[in-house]
């Protein structure tokens, strides 16, 4: 990249860096959560969202458990205006939830705003106006002087309108575009918008700390908001906020650092919607700390509930790969994983584990609504014996040998590879049936007579290559005896013979499984698997699919 020289580092560390935060590991408590889905989110979509689209969204933020919700900037449009006043016409804003309104600091904006609150019960509003360097010579074109006057004029308006309006109003100033801004300028601006609305422990204000856009890595935010927490006046009557947006793909880890930082408030979306790269995703830091063991407070039980509807109402896409949400993030198609999962998930049945610790997958799937069976072990020709094995006993409930594993294991992935896509569970279970289970030819199994006497002895009736065969065998068992009149009557060669059977189903209509090894002349192991009500009749089944599956192999 030959222009990197176009780029300077245009973030600006604060005066002093304790960096206290980086002496803490986790996050302990869940901060205040304030979804901006309906405002930043819904500003950021190709086409904003409906009225009706909004109620529905602002329904699921109730739902999932957001107290404060930035239901959009009533200034901007009649959408927005009357989405507002749909939900206080139509009472549809829970007592326990504060909306919250976003304004610039111009008057007319500022009146609007409180019209379009007439009648709320409790709202936050929101002000804000840019602090940047950039912006102060680009767009604004005046000094830190008149900035602030902005600011403080607006604070002024806020005070004004609030005390002529019927409600419970807390105030928010955001210096927007604060990471462009230099720290003792930012300080500055909100200690004096502070100074105007005097918080109180009754009254607290919010002061939100935007990273509009990122400009540095997640350590610099850090430090800028550990200074502001540290030198903000008033502060145990300040809530500090952060709204980190995603331009370096850091807006997790900036809220992350910027809470241990000392923020007490984050706002952000669902699944990180919002302006170019979006917000910080609230799933994510919230699924974050509850796989550090920590409650968010917000229900995420149902991520693909939730998914579905914000596809529907958004018109975006959950990318495969969003933490937590997407649809491949708990999927393991390469071999190695599937194996280190399965044996994770047996190791935590046997042991009765109260922790989560199965390999490869940081939270439990169940936790978040998706289900085992279809989410985890996916197969195609990367899949390896382990997943595929588990695949077949958790959804089929067949528990086939290890040895048989790696064999079928190689039966799928060759047909995956064969076919260049992914195989379904039920695909997995078709190959299953056609290769091993109850082959019957060159051997087919007609009837069968045992009696003991010392050893067993057994009289089979047969169809071998389409001739009706009556033989006889004896052996220490009943598949000795069955092995033994096979291969003395037909010159059919095969040793070690190899076994297991189970019950396949619970209750009274179970069918019982069997499968069986055998090792060929030249030392290959050829499998079958035998299913049938009879026990007895599924082994010899599973011995005939062997040996007719050897044959077929020639
Ligand atoms: C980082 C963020 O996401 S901030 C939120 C951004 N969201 C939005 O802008 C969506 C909603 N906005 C809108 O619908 C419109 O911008 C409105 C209705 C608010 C205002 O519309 P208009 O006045 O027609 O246009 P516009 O926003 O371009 O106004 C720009 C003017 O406002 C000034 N301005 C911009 N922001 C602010 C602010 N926060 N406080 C005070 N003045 C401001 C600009 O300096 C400019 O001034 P000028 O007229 O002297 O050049
Ligand atoms: C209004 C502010 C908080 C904002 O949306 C931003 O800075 O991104």
């Amino acid at each position: 990249m030959k222009n990197a020289n176009k780029y300077q580092r245009g973030y600006f560390l604060p005066p002093t860096c304790e960096m206290k935060w980086m002496q803490k590991d986790y996050i302990d408590k869940a901060p205040i959560w304030c979804s901006v889905d309906l405002r930043d989110g819904n500003q950021s979509l190709i086409i904003p969202m409906s009225l009706e689209e909004k109620v529905e969204f602002f329904k699921l933020l109730v739902k999932v458990g957001f107290k404060e919700i930035e239901v959009g900037f009533p200034a901007a449009s009649e959408t927005e205006y009357t989405f507002l006043r749909t939900l206080i016409e139509q009472n549809l804003i829970p007592d326990d939830v504060t909306i919250q309104v976003l304004t610039q600091s111009r008057e007319h904006i500022i009146k609007k705003t409180f019209e379009a609150l007439k009648g709320a019960k409790s709202a936050v509003v929101h002000l804000y106006n840019s602090t940047s360097v950039a912006q102060r010579e680009q767009v604004f074109k005046k000094s830190k002087e008149e900035i602030i006057e902005i600011a403080v004029s607006g604070a002024k308006l806020l005070n004004q309108y609030a005390a002529e309006t019927d409600g419970n109003f807390k105030f928010e100033y955001s210096p927007e575009s604060f990471t462009g801004t230099e720290m003792e300028f930012a300080l500055d601006i909100c200690n004096a918008v502070l100074d105007v609305w005097k918080p109180t422990p009754d009254n607290k204000v919010i002061i939100n700390l935007p990273v509009t856009v990122s400009m540095s890595m997640p350590h610099v935010y850090a430090n800028q908001v550990e200074f502001m927490c540290d030198n903000l006046k008033y502060r145990e009557n300040v809530i500090v906020s952060l709204h980190p947006h995603n331009d370096r793909g850091c807006a997790v880890a900036d809220s992350e650092m910027g809470l241990l930082a000392g923020a007490d408030r984050i706002e952000g979306t669902l699944f990180g919607n919002g302006e170019r790269t979006g917000n910080v995703d609230i799933i994510t830091l919230g699924l974050n700390m509850y796989s550090h063991g920590v409650d968010p407070e917000l229900d995420f039980s149902n991520l693909p509930e939730i998914t579905e509807l914000y596809e529907r109402v958004t018109r975006m896409h959950v990318y495969e790969r969003q933490p937590y949400s997407g649809q491949l993030v708990f999927a393991a198609f390469s071999g190695s994983h599937q194996d280190a999962i399965a044996k994770g998930m047996k190791w935590r049945e046997e042991k009765n584990c109260d922790t989560w610790t199965v390999p490869y997958l940081p939270l439990d799937p169940k936790d978040v609504g998706r289900v085992y069976e279809t989410d985890v072990i996916r197969i195609n020709s990367q899949s390896g014996k382990g997943g595929i094995g588990y695949l077949m006993e958790q959804n089929f409930g067949y528990d086939l040998p290890p040895k048989m594993r790696e064999d079928f294991g190689y039966a799928v992935k060759s047909v995956s590879d064969h076919l260049h896509k992914e195989l379904m569970p039920d695909e997995v279970l078709g190959i299953f049936q056609k290769e091993y289970v109850n082959v019957n030819a060159p051997i087919n199994l007609i009837d069968y007579h045992f009696n003991r006497n010392g050893d067993v002895k057994v009289d089979l009736t047969i169809e071998y290559n389409g001739e009706t065969k009556s033989l006889h065998g004896k052996g220490n068992g009943r598949l000795d005896a069955v092995s033994n009149a096979i291969k003395e009557n037909l010159s059919i060669q095969y040793t070690n013979l190899t076994y297991k059977e189970h019950a396949l189903q619970e209750g009274s209509g179970a069918q019982a499984v069997a499968y069986v090894g055998i090792t060929t002349p030249d030392g290959k192991t050829v499998w079958g698997a035998g299913i049938h009500d009879d026990i007895i009749a599924a082994s010899i089944q599973a011995l005939f699919s062997a040996i007719n599956r050897m044959e077929k192999q020639g």
